[in-house]
């Protein structure tokens, strides 16, 4: 009798190797969703403030930080493909992962030293002097993590999939359902914790905003996931990859393309199916597997679509909710952060679904397949547009008439002494009391005006006005010296508010954080944040202090009398150019609860679908073939936001749900002819048609295992677990 070990019975038997376990789940697992949380948190902590980076760090300007940003995510889906290759046919998912991993935390340290501004900045004026120094180590960080994080994504999640037994289905579901909880655990964590990190003041010769330690926190995370992967070492099942299978598929795919090609005549039989063709030269199994592979990713090309929309929540959904007020009473919810909703959402609607509604669903005996979640999901994605469009609506009814590309607008700001008539031809007639303005914007569809103001003698003087523009007429103490100040025609940023102040003082004046202003001077505009916010008004000995409590998105302009001093402040006038949002915030929360149920059916059953529907030897390839349909999802974005977007954005919104929805009735006849199939049993069928018993394959298989043992025992290498 043969005295085998347990390794070799798990592979006599075909099973793989028996792992500890708790509860019924391999140990190894642990480790790997660890990893995983940690290497989410690196990641999306590091995305959180990489615009921002861009944008006041290097100075870019804002296209050039959403496209470069945009860039980076896309590239970050596109090298799954690569990792997977690796994976699957050199390296094996363990080696992989532990290379790219190292490759992905040299990306995240030198990322994090990019941001360094002591380190070109000589003359120590809080800016860097070198910026082709930050931009070039910058992008080389960010290349090596897009490679890292890419790459390793499509191996964790086959790797975790590879620690089950065959018979453990139902856990490997459950492992699929937690993996994609840590992917958001750690999302929402570092979304919340990087920005507060990056709002602290550092550095050694001038404190600037802490981007080293926002970027310098991932790195670490990055550091530990890589520490926790590699501990786990000894308890994984690690399957061996199988030779450069990526290249014998192309080359199958190609024998077969030309072979069909050769015999197009309709005098040769067709074949069932076109992989048949290459019948002749390559083995059956090999073309199975091809098949099951290609029917999947034919599966996936309608699939970009939904990504196209869920990805917009970061630009898009964010940009509105710049025009709507985040006052929830007891704290207040910056633009940005209403993202957070999503991972939030994710981690209660996981379990709900899991535990509740899809074993609901079964137990009232409808067939909640995997594909019809996944069309589901779209629909839900699709309806979160809607919300959105409809939320658009009401921020629209709220929103300034800003002027069109062929008209001006403006406004009469009087800082003269008394009440004027202020007439602007042709007719146009405007009675403005002193240190008061005219109620709104007038338009027009001219640039060229003449305006006159009933003074003394009677004050004309011509003007030319910015086509598209908003501008505000300023008649200062001396009217004849009246002038134009450029306005703000969009909402300002990040629901900042815009303010300015107008000098009606005799003298020069410094204002807290603004430089000094002169007499009669209009200041630019400053960007403040929502809440109180205290100014001081200096004149060399002479100061005062006023506060003013600001909402989300206005925009003002303070008109300071020549009384400022003597009447403590009190006489400041407020101009309101701009009216702070009025829609509340919360109105977004429908929009993110359908994406998010829609995520958690597409996305969650997607992953599960590309792991079951794969052969054993082509996981890796097929979890980058997912991913790579968020990548795709990201590049149309990247598409239509350079094409520009519809008039109305409630229109652009409808645009997208109606086109997900055709989208998804594509995907539902497609889903419909689609047959599921068990991987393994087509491959031992194919193997029995080849007329290898069970037995004989096993016997096969052990002999060839023996054989290769001795003769690597021999040359004393040393053998991988399997
Ligand atoms: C890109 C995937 C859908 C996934 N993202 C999420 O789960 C977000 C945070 N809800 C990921 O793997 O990062």
């Amino acid at each position: 009798m043969i005295n085998l070990t347990d390794e070799k019975m798990d592979k006599t038997t075909k099973k793989k190797k028996k792992t500890a376990e708790c509860c019924g789940y391999p140990i190894s697992i642990f480790f790997i969703v660890v990893n995983e949380f940690c290497e989410r948190f690196s990641y999306y902590g590091m995305r959180a403030v990489l615009v921002l980076y861009f944008r006041y760090f290097l100075l870019w300007d804002d296209d050039l930080a959403t496209s470069i940003y945009h860039a980076f995510v896309a590239l970050c889906y596109l090298t799954p493909i690569l990792g997977a290759i690796i994976a699957d046919s050199w390296l094996g998912k363990f080696k992989t992962i532990i290379y790219l991993s190292i490759v992905y935390a040299i990306g995240q340290v030198t990322m994090a030293i990019s941001t360094i501004h002591d380190i070109t900045d000589a003359n120590r004026d809080g800016t860097p002097d070198n910026f082709t120094f930050h931009i070039a180590l910058s992008m080389l960080g960010l290349i090596l993590i897009a490679l890292g994080t890419g790459g390793i994504k499509p191996c964790v999640a086959a790797f975790g999939g590879d620690q089950f037994q065959e018979h453990q289905s139902r856990q490997l579901n459950t492992f699929f359902s937690v993996f994609y909880l840590c992917i958001n655990a750690g999302s929402l964590l570092s979304t919340l914790i990087t920005p507060v990190l990056r709002a602290q003041e550092c550095g050694i010769h001038t404190q600037q905003q802490c981007y080293p330690l926002a970027f310098g926190v991932p790195a670490v995370l990055m550091v530990i996931s890589l520490v926790v992967f590699i501990a786990g070492s000894g308890m994984y099942v690690k399957t061996d990859p199988e030779g450069n299978i990526m290249w014998s598929v192309c080359k199958c795919i190609g024998f077969a393309i030309k072979n069909r090609f050769r015999h197009r005549s309709s005098s040769y039989p067709k074949r069932e199916h076109w992989m048949d063709w290459a019948n002749e030269k390559y083995d059956k199994l090999l073309i199975a597997q091809i098949k099951m592979v290609l029917k999947v990713l034919f599966l996936y090309i309608p699939l970009p679509m939904f990504w196209t929309l869920f990805d917009q929540k970061g630009s898009r959904w964010t940009l509105q909710a710049t025009t709507m007020s985040g006052d929830f009473g007891a704290f207040i919810l910056q633009p940005d952060q209403m993202q957070t909703v999503n991972p939030i959402l994710i981690l209660t609607l996981v379990p709900i679904m899991d535990r509740l509604i899809f074993p609901l669903i079964q137990k009232c005996g409808l067939n909640f397949s995997p594909l019809k979640r996944m069309t589901v999901g779209m629909l839900f994605a699709a309806m979160a547009f809607v919300s959105a469009a409809l939320v658009q609506i009401e921020i629209d009814k709220t929103l300034p008439n800003f002027p069109s590309s062929s008209e001006s607008q403006l406004k009469v700001v009087n800082t003269y002494s008394t009440t004027l008539n202020v007439t602007i031809s042709p007719n146009e007639h405007l009675l403005i009391e002193s240190f008061g303005s005219s109620a709104d914007y007038v338009t027009f569809d001219h640039q060229d005006i003449t305006v006159s103001l009933n003074t003394n003698p009677v004050i004309t003087k011509a003007f030319s006005l910015i086509k598209g523009g908003r501008q505000t007429l300023i008649i200062p103490s001396d009217p004849t010296v009246m002038y134009l100040k450029e306005d703000v025609k969009s909402k300002p940023r990040e629901g900042k508010n815009a303010i300015r102040f107008v000098n009606g003082y005799t003298a020069d004046l410094n204002i807290t954080n603004l430089d000094s202003i002169e007499p009669s001077a209009t200041t630019n505009y400053t960007l403040v944040n929502q809440g109180k916010r205290d100014f001081v008004l200096r004149h060399g000995e002479q100061w005062c202090e006023f506060s003013r409590k600001f909402g989300f998105g206005a925009s003002y302009t303070f008109l300071i009398p020549s009384t400022v001093f003597s009447d403590d402040c009190e006489s400041i006038t407020e101009v309101e150019d701009m009216k702070p949002n009025s829609v509340h915030m919360a109105l977004q929360i429908p929009q993110y609860f359908l994406i998010t149920t829609g995520e958690v059916m597409f996305s969650v059953t997607g992953l599960q679908f590309s792991y079951s529907q794969a052969p054993k030897n082509m996981k890796s390839v097929l979890q980058a073939g997912w991913l790579c349909t968020n990548a795709v999802g990201n590049i149309i974005v990247l598409i239509v936001a350079e094409l520009g977007k519809l008039p109305k954005q409630w229109a652009e919104y409808l645009l997208f749900a109606s086109l997900l929805v055709a989208v998804s009735i594509i995907f539902s006849i497609m889903a419909y002819f689609y047959t599921y199939i068990d991987p393994a049993e087509i491959e031992a069928q194919v193997r029995k048609e080849q007329g290898l018993e069970p037995e004989e394959m096993e016997k096969e298989t052990l002999e060839m295992e023996e054989k290769d043992e001795d003769q690597k025992n021999e040359q004393g290498v040393k053998q991988t677990k399997i």
